[in-house]
């Protein structure tokens, strides 16, 4: 007879203990699984991504009920466990089953934390914990539009990342006086807190929350200091409390949660506990990393008693990682300053990069990384093993990003120990072993195997990069596929070869006939689709603006305080005292808050009100500078020949005939360019999508240069003669990038994806080929006017877009 294991929580640790249990011996207990939610076990996790529209629910089940059958678990869901007998090891469901057990692991996991305000009873105030609170949210998105979420915590924000993704206006009320006090520094915070409103989202610093206001419904949110706050739904993400309602009715030892020795024993007999729920020398864990680690220590346990004479689970390091979109966040151990305490900080505010590592005693026992976290598996290797530091030059701790070390894929330079996904404990040994000895050739066989990647995904990019190391060329094309968002498995290529071949003609129509897996689309693939569609079609596709980010929708760059920016197109960075007056004249009338001379040589009107946008771009009659949207930005110009002593070419005039004639193209993301006329290159070429440099009669050409985080020098594409081939090249390279690149692919990205060599031969050598991007250009270029004056002459745009109140933001 089967000694008989009855598991109380069919969520992450729970099952991923039987998992383990099954790996050792798969024959050894009968197993039954009680489950409160109607689900199979998922991973709760990427509930992020369901919310942030980038999968979804179906996409996150882990194990299906196939796979309880298949291991003869006898599984009962939304049947919680309501009575424990651990004289007689029987358990007692809701649902009236009652079943004995020879082991009983307990892991029941967490409940949201509720804030028990006055108001908290409505029906619009949610947690974030399952998939019924994340469908209730994506639910409430289409009804209402603002949201407060309360606490800037991991939770709160990823929360608040998918509220903006579902076109929702998002507060974030956090108590403390920095976002995620508990993973990040001060620095990093404030880092963090500039990505995040340049995202979209509203930040309420040091605020307590002391009711919730309406009478049936949510109207807002009264803080402690009197100051009120419009909101139709509010999320709670103010921590979580371990589920021990039943340890506790069962008279189990519990604390914070449920005491645990290093065998995950409980104060009873043959009962475990494992996860959130579980106290582990005073610590409740609540990350998968650790969870996972006690599951594999009790499954060695429970398969092999005599084991206990192995050292049992020591406690793990915890690190954690942000997974919003743009944000590239990693905290791990230690990481504030105190006394005894040393630390080595590179602080790079041009490219939006902060690095701290804490040591001690020689040991580095903490890191807190913002907006490059490549150093983080090095790091975090080192904190495990307390390596010691005293021989190390300490700033090589940090490598600069400079040379080849910033083209290769870290994993290179990693060694076999270190860890590849922290959420799994897998090494990059590890994952090289399973692809030699099992034949593994994809991500998704590494995943099944090895579990990395299973958990948060944020590791995938470096198993990727293993599996591209270990296999070399061999590496299955199938896996390089990268679909658009997990809407779809389609790729960007596919979808526009999709569009040309079925002859598809609007964003809905595209996700219709494809299968989108979410029928709304999201922020990801709703505003490529719209640029499909309009590069395929340039004269019959009408630009469907529900699909644009908001920038791109009321033509003006929204600010951090909600306000917005108006950049009036001056070619060529040259400008009268007729456009200077202008400005001046509406700064003054509609108190403009600040005005800038920006990097693209115009001038920026900070601190608009929206509804004032229309009258000001009225009043200026200059045409938009498109400073917000994925197109031409500017054509930068250095004064040249008229009045410099070294310039020998017209780049003034030159640059103001480029501005002219690719001003509002649409292209896969921004396009910056610069004329200079001398190799001295003062409108700075060399960092331009297309660069062009006088020198002795003729004209060099350079693209795919970038001046912004990812620091590029453009390749020399060609040497021409004439102003008239400039203009032919740029139509070819620019008509080119929007029909090759994908969508928010700068040209830097793009030149390094299929390298200039092949860029050249389709532009410049195959002049059948040139000829007809050439004209393709130009009929891309023949139906394009001024957003602003279209606006200010058609009412009913005006009145959609800056009368009313609920204008959708999608941010990026
Ligand atoms: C949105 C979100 C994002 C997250 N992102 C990350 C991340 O990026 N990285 C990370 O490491 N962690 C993340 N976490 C935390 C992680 O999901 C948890 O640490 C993990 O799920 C805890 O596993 P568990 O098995 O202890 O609890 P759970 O996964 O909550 O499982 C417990 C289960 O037990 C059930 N249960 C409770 N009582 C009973 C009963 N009496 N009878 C039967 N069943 C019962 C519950 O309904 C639940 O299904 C995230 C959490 C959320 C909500
Ligand atoms: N990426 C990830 O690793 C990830 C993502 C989501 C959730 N999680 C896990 O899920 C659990 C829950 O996350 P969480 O963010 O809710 O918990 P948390 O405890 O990490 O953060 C809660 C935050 O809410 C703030 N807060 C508390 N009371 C408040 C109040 N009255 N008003 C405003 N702010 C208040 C706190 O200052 C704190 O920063 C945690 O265990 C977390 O580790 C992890
Ligand atoms: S790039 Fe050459 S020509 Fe142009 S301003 Fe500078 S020095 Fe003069
Ligand atoms: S690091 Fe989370 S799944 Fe690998």
């Amino acid at each position: 007879m089967k000694e008989k294991l009855i598991l109380i929580g069919n969520g992450m640790a729970g099952i991923r203990t039987l998992e383990e249990i099954l790996k050792r011996n798969p024959d050894r207990f009968e197993i039954t699984v009680f489950g409160k939610e109607p689900h199979p076990n998922y991973n709760r996790i990427l509930l992020s991504s369901v919310l942030q529209g980038d999968t979804g629910v179906s996409d996150i089940v882990l194990n299906d009920y196939d796979w309880y059958k298949n291991n003869n678990i006898t599984l009962y869901v939304g049947d919680p466990v309501v009575e424990i007998d651990t004289k007689n090891q029987v358990v007692y469901s809701e649902g009236g089953i009652s079943s004995s057990y020879d082991h009983l692991i307990f892991a029941t996991g967490s409940n949201p934390f509720m804030l028990p305000l006055p108001g908290a009873d409505k029906k619009d105030v949610m947690a974030f914990r399952d998939i019924k609170d994340c469908e209730k949210m994506i639910e409430a998105s289409k009804k209402y539009k603002k949201a407060a979420v309360i606490g800037g915590g991991l939770l709160g924000l990823e929360a608040a990342r998918g509220l903006l993704n579902l076109d929702m206006e998002v507060d974030v009320i956090h108590l403390a006086d920095h976002l995620m006090e508990r993973q990040l520094d001060e620095p990093a915070a404030r880092m963090l807190k500039e990505e995040l409103v340049s995202q979209g989202m509203r930040f309420h610093m040091g605020k307590q929350t002391e009711r919730i206001l309406g009478k049936e419904n949510v109207e807002g949110l009264r803080f402690k200091d009197g100051q009120v706050l419009d909101a139709d739904i509010v999320v709670m993400a103010v921590g979580i409390k371990p589920n021990i309602d039943l340890a506790q009715k069962t008279k189990l030892e519990t604390n914070r949660a449920i005491v645990i020795n290093d065998y995950m024993e409980t104060s009873a007999k043959n009962v475990y506990a494992v996860g959130e729920c579980a106290e582990h020398r005073g610590i409740a864990y609540g990350l998968v990393a650790p969870l996972y680690e006690q599951g594999k220590v009790l499954a060695e346990h429970l398969c092999d008693k005599e084991r206990k004479l192995k050292p049992g689970y020591q406690g793990s390091l915890v690190y954690t990682q942000l997974k919003v979109s743009g944000v590239d966040v990693f905290s791990a151990g230690q990481f504030q300053d105190q006394e005894g305490y040393r630390a080595i900080r590179v602080h790079d505010e041009f490219d939006g990069i902060y690095k701290k590592v804490v040591v001690k005693d020689n040991k580095v026992v903490g890191a807190v990384l913002f907006g490059d976290t490549s150093d983080s598996p090095r790091l975090l290797d080192m904190m495990k093993k307390g390596e010691d530091i005293s021989e190390m030059n300490k700033v090589a701790l940090l490598p600069s990003e400079n040379g080849d070390a910033a083209t290769e894929s870290p994993v290179a330079s990693m060694a076999a120990e270190e860890t590849i996904c922290g959420c799994n404990g897998v090494s990059k040994g590890a994952i090289v072993q399973a692809i030699h000895e099992q034949g593994l050739s994809t991500v998704e066989e590494i995943k099944q195997y090895t579990n990395a990647a299973r958990s948060c995904g944020g590791c995938k990019p470096l198993v990727n990069d293993v599996l591209a190391l270990t296999l070399g060329d061999e590496v299955a094309g199938a896996d390089q596929k990268e679909p658009i968002c997990g809407c779809t498995d389609y790729s960007h290529e596919e979808v526009v070869e999709e569009i040309k071949e079925k002859g598809l003609t609007h964003t809905r129509e595209v996700m219709n006939v494809l299968g989108w897996k979410n029928d709304e689309g999201c922020s990801k693939c709703r505003p490529a689709i719209n640029y499909y569609l309009g590069m395929v079609k340039p004269l019959e596709y009408e630009d469907d603006h529900t699909s644009r980010f908001i920038n791109e929708r009321v033509h003006a760059n929204i600010q951090n305080d909600g306000t917005y920016s108006v950049v009036p197109r001056m070619y060529g960075g040259v400008t009268d005292s007729d456009q200077l007056r202008k400005i001046a004249d509406v700064a003054d009338k509609y108190k403009v808050g600040l005005l800038k001379v920006t990097g693209g040589q115009r001038i920026d009107l900070l601190g608009v009100k929206k509804e004032d946008l229309p009258s000001i771009w009225s009043d200026l009659d200059m045409p938009s500078g498109y400073a917000y949207g994925k197109t031409i930005r500017t054509v930068k110009t250095c004064v040249g020949e008229d009045f410099c002593r070294f310039g020998t070419q017209d780049s003034i005039g030159l640059g103001v005939q480029i501005e002219k004639k690719y001003e509002r193209l649409n292209t896969p993301h921004k396009v910056k360019m610069a004329v200079s006329a001398c190799p001295r290159n003062c409108a700075e070429s060399g960092i331009k999508d297309i660069g062009i440099v006088g020198v002795e009669g003729a004209w060099e050409m350079y693209v795919g240069g970038n001046g912004g985080v990812d620091l590029r020098g453009g390749d020399l594409l060609c040497k021409v003669k004439t102003s008239e081939e400039v203009l032919d090249t740029i139509s070819a390279f620019l008509q080119y990038y929007r029909e090759d690149a994908r969508y928010l692919e700068r040209t830097s990205h793009w030149v390094e994806r299929v390298g200039l060599d092949h860029i050249r031969s389709v532009v410049m050598d195959d002049q059948e080929e040139r000829q007809a991007l050439i004209e393709r250009m130009e009929v891309a270029l023949s139906p394009l006017k001024d957003p602003w004056k279209d606006i200010v002459e058609d009412e009913a745009k005006r009145k959609e877009l800056f009368e009313n109140k609920n204008v959708q933001v999608t941010q990026q």
